[in-house]
């Protein structure tokens, strides 16, 4: 049949479009194979533009059949905005820098979390779990919780990665958080992290407010032998069992993990360990306010990616201010405020 003008115009669109969906796996994987040969780690070595010939020496790529494939991989980095390209002359973007394992707010550990064959086979469950009785798409792949999974394996390498990915993932953050919402913090002498992790966010706290005790707690298997020093200190346990007393409890990306009614019960049990809210009480939660789906822009399609993210991992999600809303309302707490900090936002639950 012949199709109108307009209508082979709209699907030739609509097949680069499709085509762009089937082939997003080629910029990860083009990104994850730039970190692995090392290209940012040598353009950061080297502070300034170099020519690939420079490069491809410094890669240690040095079959010359193999030199005359690196221009490919190059110009699709530069395509992707990944890399910047003066003449014949390479270097960094902000987003190749963060991959860059001497740059203090690197990101690479989140890179090899993703890319690891643990995620992917989780990734690859995702529709036969919308029609099985598995509790998530991670436990459909693995039989198991992702907490189970890191808890049990020995050596946890895959432990590690995800502990230095949610670290590196908080530094950046903690940066903003520390400037930019002081005034959260301000009065408070004690403060309870729970899923912490390894501390990043409360070692800020802890330096930037000497008065405040702070308290990092988390499964036992992920604080291990960390011993805190001054007013930090860290506890494994369990946050559903028992979580200490202290004038505010911090959350920085815990309850997206968790379903609405988990997140109910933990909220509740928040709520036994703080005071008032007259006499300074708060659950400080950092986490996403997911924003309008059909706005476009990088925020809103990385916070997008981990609603997916989340889904895939702990069947669970992001929630829009509205979703935030309802959490507090049901688990009785008495007023909230948000605000914002880069792609995240700070809510702050006022108990009665
Ligand atoms: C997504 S990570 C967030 C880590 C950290 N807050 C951050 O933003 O980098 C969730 C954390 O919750 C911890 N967690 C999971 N189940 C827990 C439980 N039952 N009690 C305490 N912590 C738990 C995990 O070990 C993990 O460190």
């Amino acid at each position: 049949m012949p199709l109108s003008e307009s209508t082979s115009t709209e699907f030739l669109h609509a097949q680069a479009k499709i085509s762009n969906y089937i082939f997003n796996f080629v910029s990860s994987s083009a990104v994850r194979c730039a970190l692995q040969l090392g290209i940012s780690d040598v353009l950061y070595k080297h502070e300034k533009p170099m020519c690939l010939f420079d490069l491809s020496v410094e890669l240690s790529v040095v079959n010359s059949s193999k030199i005359s494939f690196l221009p490919i991989l190059m110009r699709f980095l530069v395509q992707s905005g990944f890399l910047n390209q003066h003449e014949d002359q390479y270097f960094l973007t902000p987003a190749s820098r963060l991959l860059a394992k001497n740059e203090p707010f690197n990101v690479k550990s989140l890179l090899l979390a993703n890319h690891s064959p643990i995620f992917s086979k989780a990734w690859s469950e995702l529709s036969d779990w919308f029609q099985n009785d598995s509790l998530t798409p991670f436990h459909t792949a693995h039989g198991k919780s992702l907490w189970d999974c890191i808890g049990e394996e020995q050596p946890s390498v895959l432990g590690d990665i995800f502990n230095d990915a949610l670290a590196s993932d908080s530094r950046l953050n903690t940066n903003v958080l520390i400037t930019e919402c002081k005034h959260v913090f301000e009065g408070l002498t004690s403060l309870v992290e729970v899923g912490g992790g390894t501390g990043t966010v409360s070692i800020a706290i802890a330096n930037t407010f000497p008065n405040i005790k702070c308290t990092v707690l988390d499964l036992p298997q992920v604080i291990g032998d960390l011993k805190g020093s001054g007013n930090l200190d860290f506890i494994g346990g369990d946050m559903f069992d028992k979580i200490p007393h202290a004038n505010a409890i911090l959350l920085k990306c815990v309850l997206h993990d968790w379903n609405d009614e988990d997140c109910v019960k933990i909220l509740k049990k928040f709520k036994e360990s703080i005071p008032s809210k007259k006499e300074g009480g708060k659950v400080i939660i950092i986490d996403i306010v997911l924003e309008n789906p059909k706005q476009s822009n990088e925020f809103v399609r990385a916070q997008h990616n981990m609603d997916m993210l989340m889904m895939v991992l702990c069947a669970a999600k992001e929630r829009t201010e509205k979703e935030w809303e309802k959490l507090f309302v049901e688990a009785g707490f008495n007023e909230y405020k948000i605000f914002p900090i880069l792609g995240l936002r700070l809510l702050e639950f006022l108990p009665p």
